[in-house]
């Protein structure tokens, strides 16, 4: 049985659709990413996971608690770490008071491990913190009271590279410990570093499932070249290049083949800048589901 189990789980919102018939599996120790654009549905069914709304039909288990079953669910929810997207902290209090709380409903055997990597200024209240102090003092309460399972809602919006990246060395160590992470985001290059497999929900509904490299090689790369005048590689006969297109002097291409079939066209032209570069969410959409899709990613990013 697989820590998150969601089957054929629907939710509506009077006429509007939240989620639609996802049903999906989260192993244990996986670092799991849902991705999907604003209003896929991502918050919905984190909240339909923690029991915060209820199902229209359809269900899910963590950790083999059934979610519409209050008993069970607050009984998982001592070994559950929640990180939402709005953190709620009372303004007044300081971020140890904060903890102190959480501390007390919960437990907090790694508190003072956690405070050694995420640093909040604990003594201030919360109206002083920054974003990502704010986001910090989340982690650490996600975290301390050394969850089995943690769900996150776009976790790291607001902190800046450094801790980002500190952040997904962390995650990895917590999958080594047997952790099982299950985080939302709709920015490709966020989860790309940490993840094993990701979901992938447009419009509320499960769109895509598979690890993470497959469909990064399925996106490819984006490929800007700026030849000197005149002597354009034909990029257009390369296997696995798409999308070709000349804006201004720069040829644009999507390109999916082996790197040195690339450079071998590259180099018998005069070129006078290249760059590879991660495709935006949006185009590994497009190529994964074709343009028939008519994907629309709001605030892509990569
Ligand atoms: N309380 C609500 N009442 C009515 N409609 C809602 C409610 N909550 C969400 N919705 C709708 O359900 C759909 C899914 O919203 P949801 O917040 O789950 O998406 P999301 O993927 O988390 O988006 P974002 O990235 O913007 O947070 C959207 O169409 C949204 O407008």
């Amino acid at each position: 049985m697989g820590v998150i189990e969601v089957n054929d789980l629907t939710k509506e919102y009077g006429n509007v659709r939240g989620v639609d018939s996802l049903s999906f599996t989260v192993p244990e120790s996986e670092i799991f990413g849902y991705l999907g654009p604003n209003g896929a549905g991502k918050t919905t069914t984190i909240r339909a996971l923690l029991g915060l709304l209820t199902p229209t039909s359809g269900t899910a288990t963590v950790l083999g608690a059934d979610v519409r079953d209050e008993t069970a669910l607050i009984e998982a929810k001592h070994h559950i770490g929640y990180l939402p997207a709005d953190l709620g902290f009372d303004e007044a209090a300081t971020g140890n008071q904060v903890l102190d709380y959480h501390a007390s409903i919960k437990g907090d055997s790694r508190r003072d491990e956690l405070l050694e990597t995420f640093t909040p200024p604990l003594k201030r209240p919360i109206r002083e913190y920054s974003t990502g102090n704010t986001r910090m003092l989340g982690i650490i309460q996600t975290f301390m009271h050394d969850p089995d399972l943690v769900i996150m809602d776009e976790p790291t919006a607001g902190l800046d590279p450094l801790k980002q990246e500190e952040f997904n060395e962390f995650l990895r160590a917590e999958r080594k410990r047997g952790t099982t992470i299950f985080f939302s985001s709709h920015v490709l290059s966020e989860v790309r570093r940490v993840c094993d497999r990701v979901g992938i929900l447009r419009a509320g509904q499960l769109v895509g499932l598979e690890e993470i490299e497959a469909l990064l090689d399925r996106g490819g790369k984006r490929v800007h070249v700026v030849p000197v005048d005149g002597d354009s590689p034909n990029v257009t006969d390369l296997d696995g290049a798409f999308d070709v297109t000349t804006v201004g002097e720069e040829i644009q291409f999507t390109y999916t083949g082996e790197y040195n079939t690339l450079l071998d066209e590259l180099a018998d032209h005069d070129v006078r800048d290249v760059e590879i570069s991660e495709p935006a969410l949006e185009d590994v959409f497009m190529h994964y589901y074709g343009t028939e899709q008519n994907v629309s990613m709001e605030n892509a990013d990569v």
